[in-house]
């Protein structure tokens, strides 16, 4: 389990964070989101130890992270900017992780290599940017951290290698109960991969969500009458969204899918449908309807 409490960081003047709170169970894909300099990476970097709270505090277990060789040891932190050492191979680059995690795999290191199309032997800074990306992310899954931690991790890969790398944390989180963390700016990226999103706003975490509670509890429904009927039809309905042309209406209602659709049946449609709403569609609404404006904070 990993804990913030009142997690506070300054530069200077700026507060990059300002008393954030979240608890990230273990064994879970937790995707942090927010705009650009909402304080993602250095909520990152307080949690891999490299900088040491203001106020406030984090820790992985109980343990706090700061300084911490115990901890450390546990969390493997990918970074937005890559670094390698200068001429390195990714076979010599594998070396000098092996010696730094004890949860290293070489025969995985091994495996992720013919898995993605990656010349080990070959210096990384001829890779191109996508490549070098690819190269930290096997070095990364090689390393078999208990928690990872990926900073924009999907920036410049191709959408075959995205989703290999969805299927391989996925299953990293499956078999071993690691604990994955993504932090970006784009909120589609973490859509059928995380188990909870938490949107950081102002140095605080506003809203955190269990998305598979955001998907069940709202539906986007298509459906005509005649004669044609008003919202106020519909005042049985949790509605979050109500639009009319003619006979066909489309609406957005928050409750279990079968009573939204029971309810609609029993007025005699001529026809009704359910739509699945997107994630982008559930946090627009959920935040609408705790008050926030969801394009001044996400867009
Ligand atoms: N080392 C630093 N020195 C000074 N200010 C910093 C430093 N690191 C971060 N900041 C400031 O803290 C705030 C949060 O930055 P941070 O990099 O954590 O945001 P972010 O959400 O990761 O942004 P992005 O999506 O653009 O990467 C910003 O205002 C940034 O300018």
């Amino acid at each position: 389990m990993i804990e913030a409490n009142g997690l506070t960081k300054y530069f200077d003047d700026i507060a990059a964070l300002k008393g954030m709170t979240t608890r990230i169970p273990a064994g879970s894909i937790y995707g942090l989101v927010g705009s650009n300099g909402a304080g993602k990476s250095t909520f990152l970097r307080l949690l891999a130890g490299v900088y040491r709270p203001d106020e406030g505090a984090i820790a992985v277990d109980g343990a706090e992270t700061y300084e911490n060789p115990a901890v450390k040891d546990r969390i493997f932190f990918l970074a937005d900017e890559l670094y390698f050492f200068q001429n390195a191979t990714m076979d010599q680059m594998a070396r000098f992780y092996s010696g730094l995690y004890g949860s290293w795999s070489q025969e995985r290191y091994r495996q992720m290599c013919v898995t993605f199309p990656i010349h080990a032997e070959r210096k990384i800074n001829t890779f191109s940017k996508g490549m070098q990306r690819q190269a930290a992310i096997i070095l990364a899954l090689s390393a078999q951290p208990d928690i990872l931690l990926l900073d924009e991790a999907f920036d410049g890969l191709d959408p075959v290698i995205r989703g290999l790398v969805r299927k391989i944390l996925a299953e990293d989180v499956a078999q071993r109960g690691a604990t994955v963390i993504i932090a970006s700016h784009n909120l589609r990226e973490l859509e059928d991969l995380c188990d909870q999103v938490g949107v950081l706003h102002g140095g605080r975490i506003l809203f955190q969500r269990d998305i598979d509670d955001l998907k069940l509890g709202f539906f986007k429904v298509q459906c005509a009458f005649r004669p044609a009927k008003e919202r106020e039809d519909f005042a049985g309905l949790d509605l979050l969204q109500f639009e009319s042309r003619g006979s066909l209406i489309n609406l957005i209602a928050r409750g279990a899918r079968e009573e939204i659709l029971g309810k609609i049946e029993a007025m005699g449609p001529l026809f009704v449908e359910t739509v699945p709403l997107t994630l982008e569609e559930v946090f627009i609404h959920e935040m609408e309807a705790v008050g926030y404006d969801y394009s001044n904070i996400l867009f």
